[in-house]
């Protein structure tokens, strides 16, 4: 089914992923309201999209303030006309052994990936419930499917992330969708909020040698997003061939 005209929500629309399924979910006709706190990054998104005749407008969000998420929906509700999807995108990965006592990046990996997905939630639901019709779609990751060290509290939020999506689709009933998409490595600017050396230099290695584009993974949004509204596209594992 055609996305056209569905107003579609993303956090961390500024680069990387979500940039990615901004672009591609404007191209399909989707409206876009692009939430991140790089504002120059979301104009010049926004003007891309728009000059290629998509639909985009942004707002400025930090997901770690519950307000800024109900900010970006009612904004997108107000600009849309309604709200028919949030990608809860946005996620830093400052990852580190357990030993490297990096507590600082600890709490900023609990704020932004799991306490503002659930922000993203909050502020979706009674749209969502007003509509009787929504999709929430949660951007987790397959660090937390095959654990590795460096990865401990990185994917501790991520699979938090995963239990509250499979919670939420049980309880969602018939007319809220319920999405988890996991990348795997992907070539974005993840590895640039990593502040230990060599948790840095081995995310570098990884990533220069086998990642895979961003498009890969907005194509498989698109995906759960384009199937007709009884189908709820659960899960969706998106690695490269060649991980391991
Ligand atoms: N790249 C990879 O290999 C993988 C990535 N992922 C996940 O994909 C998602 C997107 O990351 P990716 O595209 O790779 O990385 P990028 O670093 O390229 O993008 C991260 C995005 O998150 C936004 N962001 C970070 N902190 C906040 C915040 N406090 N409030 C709002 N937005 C914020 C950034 O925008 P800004 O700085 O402007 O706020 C940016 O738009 C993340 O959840 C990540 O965990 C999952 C598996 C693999
Ligand atoms: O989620 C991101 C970490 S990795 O899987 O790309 O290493």
């Amino acid at each position: 089914m055609s996305i056209e005209g569905k107003v579609v929500a993303i956090t961390g629309a500024s680069s990387g992923i979500g940039r990615a399924t901004a672009k591609l979910l404007a191209e399909q006709g989707a409206f876009v309201a692009l939430g991140a706190r790089n504002e120059q990054a979301l104009q010049a998104l926004v003007d891309e999209i728009t000059a290629t005749g998509g639909k985009a407008v942004f707002k400025r969000t930090d997901v770690r303030h519950r307000s800024d998420l109900e900010e970006l929906v009612a904004f997108a509700v107000a600009r849309g006309g309604r709200l028919d999807v949030i990608v809860n995108n946005a996620g830093v990965g400052p990852i580190s052994r357990f030993d490297a006592l990096r507590v600082d990046d600890w709490d900023a990996m609990i704020d932004v990936n799991f306490r503002g997905t659930l922000y993203g939630i909050a502020a979706a639901l009674p749209v969502f419930g007003r509509q009787q019709s929504g999709h929430v779609v949660n951007v987790v990751s397959t660090a937390g499917l095959q654990m590795l060290p460096t990865m401990g509290v990185y994917a501790a939020t991520k699979n938090a992330v995963r239990t509250a999506t499979e919670v939420l689709r049980q309880e969602a009933g018939p007319n809220l969708r319920v999405t988890e998409v996991s990348p795997g490595i992907i070539a974005t600017h993840f590895g640039d909020t990593i502040t230990d050396p060599p948790a840095k230099k081995m995310i570098e290695q990884q990533l220069g040698g086998i990642a895979i584009s961003p498009d890969a993974i907005a194509r498989g949004i698109l995906y759960a997003l384009e199937q007709p509204p009884e189908v709820d596209v659960g899960s969706v594992v998106i690695r490269p061939t060649a991980q391991g």
